[in-house]
C-alpha cells in the first residue's frame, strides 16, 4: 500500500513510513493512494470475529507488506487485550432507533485508546527495526494526551512532548497526563487553545533546525495509523446491526475531524453507511462548512465538552483531497489561503462530494444538557458531554425508519463528571482502573504560548 500526501509535494510512502512520518513533509496529510475495497461476500464473512481479529483483517490492507498478518494478529491481541469490556467496543441499545457505541473502555477512558494502544506498539516495533529513536510532539484538547502517554510511557526509543490548552481540560483529563511519571513523558501547559498548541506541532515538523537534530514523530489524527485503527469500530457496529445488509448511520461528536473521517473509509472500504452525522458544539466549523461551504475560523469557545473546543479541524483536509477530486496542486493552493486568512470556501465539487455521506448537526449547552437528561431518564444512561452532543445529532437527523442511528460514544462519563452532575444530577465515579488518580502528584511545565517558548523546552529537553 502507498500512500500520498494531500498537497501532493511529498515523498510517497509505505505503511511502515507513513506511522513514523505522521504530517507529510509538504505539510499536508497522508492518505492511501487508492481504498482498498471487500466485498459483500468478504464483509459478511467477519460476523462474529472477536474484536482484535476483526481489527487485523480490516487494517491488514493498509499495513501491506510492512506487518505479516501473524504479527498485526499478535500486535491487535495485546492492543485490545487491555480494555475492560470483552467485547472492547461494545453497543448499547437506548431505544428503537438509537444505539450508543461505547469506545471508552480502554486504559484512558476515552476512544482515543484504541488507536493509540495500537500505536505504541507500532511505533516500538519499527523503531527497533530502524534502529532509530523518536521525539513525539502533540497537541490535546484533553484525551489523546493521556491516551498517547499511557500508550508510550517507559517505552524504548520514544519520548513524547504532549501540549495541552492550560486550565481547559477536565482536572481528570489533566491528572491522566501530569501524574504519569515516566522519564520519557514531558507535559507543557500552554497559555492558548487547542488550536495554537496543534499549529506549534504543524510547524515543529517544517522546522529544520528541529528536525535536523531530533526525528519528529505524531500520535495526533494527523497520523495515518490513528485513524486507520478507528475504521475497525464502524465495521464492529455496523456487522452487529445487521450489515453489510443493513445500512447503518453513525453521529460522531466531531473536532479535529478523525473519528468521523475514519467513518468515511468504511464506506470506500465497502462498508454501507447511509450517512454519517457530524456533530459539532458551538465552535461549529466544521457544521458551516458541510451546510454552506463556509470554512472560516473564529475564536475558540470554551464549553463543557472541551475536546471537542477546536476550530481548525486538521482532518478535514483529508476528505477535502478524497471527495474534491484528489487534486494535491489545487488543494495545497487552497490550503495555503486558509493559513493566510483562516478562511476558505468549499469548491463545489468538495460540497456537493462531501454530502454524499456527511451531514451536520450543531449542539449549544442546552441542547447537550437535554441530550445527556433524556438518555439518563428514558434509557438509564448516563452520557459524557461529548457523547450527549452526538446523540443530539442522532435525534434531530431525518432517516429512513429502517436505518440504525449509533451514536459513538467518545468518553466516559467520569471524565466530565461536573458537567454530567450538572446535567442529570448524578456523579459518575472514576472507574476502579484509574486508581488514586487524586492523590498522585502532578509535573507540568506551564509556558506562554508562543512557538519559540515550545520550541527551545523541546530542544533543551529532549534526550
Ligand atoms: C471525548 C471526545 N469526543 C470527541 C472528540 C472529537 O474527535 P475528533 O477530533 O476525531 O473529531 C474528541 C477529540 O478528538 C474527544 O476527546
Ligand atoms: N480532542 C482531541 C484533540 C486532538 O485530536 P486528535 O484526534 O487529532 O489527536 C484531544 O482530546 O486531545
Amino acid at each position: 500500500m502507498e500512500y500520498v500526501s494531500t498537497r501532493g509535494a511529498a515523498p510517497v510512502l509505505d505503511f511502515e513510513g507513513v506511522t513514523l512520518a505522521g504530517l507529510a513533509q509538504d505539510g499536508g496529510l497522508y492518505v492511501p493512494r487508492e481504498w482498498p475495497r471487500f466485498s459483500h461476500t468478504e464483509i459478511t464473512a467477519m460476523r462474529g470475529l472477536p474484536y482484535a481479529r476483526l481489527a487485523a483483517r480490516v487494517m491488514q490492507p493498509f499495513v501491506g507488506g510492512c506487518l505479516g498478518a501473524e504479527r498485526l494478529g499478535e500486535l491487535c491481541e495485546q492492543a485490545y487485550g487491555r480494555f475492560a469490556h470483552r467485547a472492547v467496543t461494545p453497543l448499547v441499545q437506548l431505544d428503537e432507533r438509537n444505539w450508543v457505541l461505547e469506545l471508552f473502555h480502554g486504559p484512558t477512558l476515552a476512544f482515543k485508546d484504541v488507536a493509540l494502544q495500537l500505536l505504541g506498539l507500532l511505533f516500538e516495533e519499527f523503531l527497533a527495526r530502524e534502529k532509530s529513536q523518536l521525539t513525539i510532539v502533540g497537541a490535546t484538547s484533553g484525551d489523546t494526551g493521556s491516551a498517547a502517554i499511557d500508550a508510550v510511557a517507559n517505552r524504548d526509543n520514544v519520548e513524547i512532548f504532549m501540549l495541552h490548552p492550560a486550565g481547559r481540560v477536565s482536572d481528570v483529563q489533566r491528572r491522566q497526563m501530569t501524574t504519569v511519571r515516566a522519564a520519557n513523558v514531558h507535559n507543557i501547559a500552554i497559555e492558548g487553545s487547542f488550536d495554537d498548541a496543534q499549529a506549534m506541532v504543524k510547524r515543529i515538523f517544517a522546522d529544520e533546525t528541529v528536525t535536523s537534530r531530533l526525528r519528529i514523530g505524531a500520535v495526533n489524527s494527523i497520523n495515518w495509523a490513528r485513524l486507520m485503527a478507528q475504521v475497525v469500530y464502524y465495521f464492529a457496529a455496523a456487522l452487529q446491526l445487521g450489515g453489510p445488509e443493513r445500512k447503518v448511520a453513525f453521529s460522531v461528536p466531531t473536532g479535529n475531524f478523525g473519528d468521523v473521517f475514519a467513518g468515511h473509509v468504511a464506506a470506500r472500504m465497502g462498508l454501507p453507511i447511509e450517512k454519517l452525522v457530524v456533530a459539532t458544539n458551538v465552535n461549529d466549523i466544521l457544521h458551516r462548512a458541510l451546510s454552506d461551504g463556509d470554512y472560516s475560523a473564529g475564536e475558540v469557545t470554551s464549553t463543557a465538552s472541551p475536546s471537542m473546543d477546536i476550530q481548525v479541524s486538521s482532518n478535514f483536509e483529508r476528505l477535502l483531497f478524497d471527495v474534491g477530486g484528489r487534486d494535491g496542486v489545487a488543494l495545497a493552493e487552497q490550503m495555503r489561503g486558509f493559513d493566510l486568512t483562516r478562511a476558505m470556501r468549499l469548491t463545489e465539487a468538495q460540497s456537493q462530494g462531501a454530502l454524499d455521506l456527511f451531514t451536520s448537526v450543531r449542539a449549544d449547552a442546552s441542547d447537550m444538557a437535554s441530550a445527556m437528561d433524556w438518555a439518563s431518564r428514558h434509557c438509564g444512561q448516563i452520557l459524557d458531554p461529548h457523547t450527549a452532543i452526538g446523540l443530539h445529532g442522532a435525534q434531530q437527523v431525518d432517516l429512513p425508519a429502517d436505518v440504525p442511528k449509533v451514536t459513538l460514544a467518545t468518553a466516559h462519563p467520569a471524565k466530565f463528571r461536573d458537567a454530567v452532575e450538572r446535567a442529570t444530577g448524578f456523579r459518575p465515579a472514576l472507574p476502579a482502573r484509574m486508581g488514586h488518580l487524586f492523590e498522585r502528584e502532578e509535573a507540568f511545565e506551564t509556558l506562554p504560548g508562543t512557538y519559540e517558548a515550545v520550541r527551545a523546552y523541546i530542544l533543551e529537553h529532549a534526550a
